[in-house]
């Protein structure tokens, strides 16, 4: 049976950045029983907007029979710090003040939060993870993890993620918070605020998720006779109001900062070196039409972890097609967890 636990931690958090956090709590879920020797673990990261509930967005994956099944796999996923389903965020109330932290919420890199994952793993009384995987944002914590902590899991899966955010990325984001700022309520201190600049957000970025072939296949216009009201026009539209329903513009904010600040070399001298530090047999999985990451980005990965894997899923749908393309990445992963596939499979990169 799925369980939805908080996980409390009440003492004061240091941050990356000099700021901490006066305790924090994680919202995570388990699936499955751990065994006798707690072996059996499958931890999951999720993505930018996800959330602990990995049926939710993985639902291809995840279940009976399927890549990771709870009769066997014990599986947790916790919310990100940061975020707005269970875990603390800048809506949280802050304990300092009373009051909930909105603009007073402190940075966070992905550094901090899988040192938070790592105090929930010790909780947990779990040394070793069987597998370890992750997509987008919860790819490049579950490699900060890896890199942090080598001996963490056996086996590393990295999907349509990277090891250091790009200019690109970095850009992509920032237009994106620049909306955000351009909305008049931004500077309020209400659970509300900026919504409107993240439903223009949430539009910029899904550019940067799909692709020219996916907006021609799914937005393409029946009628010659159009000259206004595009079905791509109210599709961007309905993404925003979409999102907007179910998050808020400060967790926005921040998750999209904290990608920004991704790098695991820091303090490593180089990325490379900081990707040599690997011990766990990694596979790393990238969309061949994803723009956000590029499978550049992954084949870079591949070549720097010591015992990696690389593999291409084959989509339109741009980096959304690691949530999207679940036959194929559940191919991949039952090969690469059954040890079928070749190793050091290279694709030949189109960019
Ligand atoms: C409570 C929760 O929802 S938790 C979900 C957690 N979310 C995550 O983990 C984030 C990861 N998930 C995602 O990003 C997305 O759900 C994805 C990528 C998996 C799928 O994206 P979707 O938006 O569902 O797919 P798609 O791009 O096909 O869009 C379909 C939606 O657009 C609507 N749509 C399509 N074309 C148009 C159009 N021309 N005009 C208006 N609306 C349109 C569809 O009606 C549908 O709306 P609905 O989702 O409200 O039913
Ligand atoms: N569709 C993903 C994009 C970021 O990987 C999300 O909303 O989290």
């Amino acid at each position: 049976m799925l369980k939805g636990r908080v996980f409390e931690h009440y003492n004061e958090f240091q941050l990356e950045s000099g700021q901490y956090l006066p305790g924090f709590q994680l919202f995570y879920t388990t699936w499955g029983t751990l065994n006798a020797d707690k072996s059996n673990v499958v931890w999951v990261c999720h993505a930018l907007t996800g959330n602990a509930f990995v049926k939710d967005w993985w639902d291809g994956l995840f279940g009976e029979g399927k890549t990771f099944d709870p009769s066997k796999d014990f599986i947790v996923c916790a919310n990100t710090l940061g975020g707005c389903y269970g875990s603390t965020g800048p809506l949280s109330l802050n304990p300092d003040s009373g009051k909930p932290y909105y603009h007073a919420f402190p940075t966070l890199t992905n550094r901090d939060v899988v040192r938070a994952f790592d105090l929930l793993r010790e909780h947990l009384e779990i040394n070793q993870f069987k597998v370890l995987v992750g997509g987008s944002l919860g790819g490049q914590q579950a490699l900060e993890w890896a890199v942090q902590h080598p001996g963490v899991t056996r086996q590393l899966v990295l999907v349509a993620s990277n090891a250091r955010q790009t200019p690109w990325g970095v850009a992509l984001n920032e237009t994106q918070r620049m909306a955000i700022e351009q909305d008049v309520t931004w500077q309020l201190n209400t659970d509300a605020a900026g919504i409107s600049g993240m439903k223009t957000a949430r539009a910029i970025a899904l550019l940067s998720y799909r692709s020219y072939s996916a907006y021609n296949r799914s937005q393409r216009e029946k009628s010659l006779e159009r000259i206004d009201q595009f079905r791509a026009a109210s599709y961007q539209k309905h993404q925003g109001e979409k999102l907007a329903q179910r998050f808020n513009a400060f967790s926005y904010w921040h998750l999209t900062k904290m990608m920004d600040s991704h790098n695991v070399g820091r303090g490593f001298g180089s990325v490379e070196a900081a990707l040599q530090r690997l011990k766990a047999e990694t596979l790393v999985v990238g969309v061949d039409s994803d723009i956000l990451f590029p499978i550049t980005e992954q084949r870079f990965m591949a070549r720097s972890i010591p015992d990696s894997n690389f593999q291409v899923i084959r989509s339109v749908f741009g980096h959304d097609g690691f949530l999207l393309e679940t036959d194929q990445l559940k191919d991949i992963l039952d090969n690469f967890l059954q040890k079928k596939q070749q190793r050091k499979t290279w694709i030949p990169t189109v960019f």
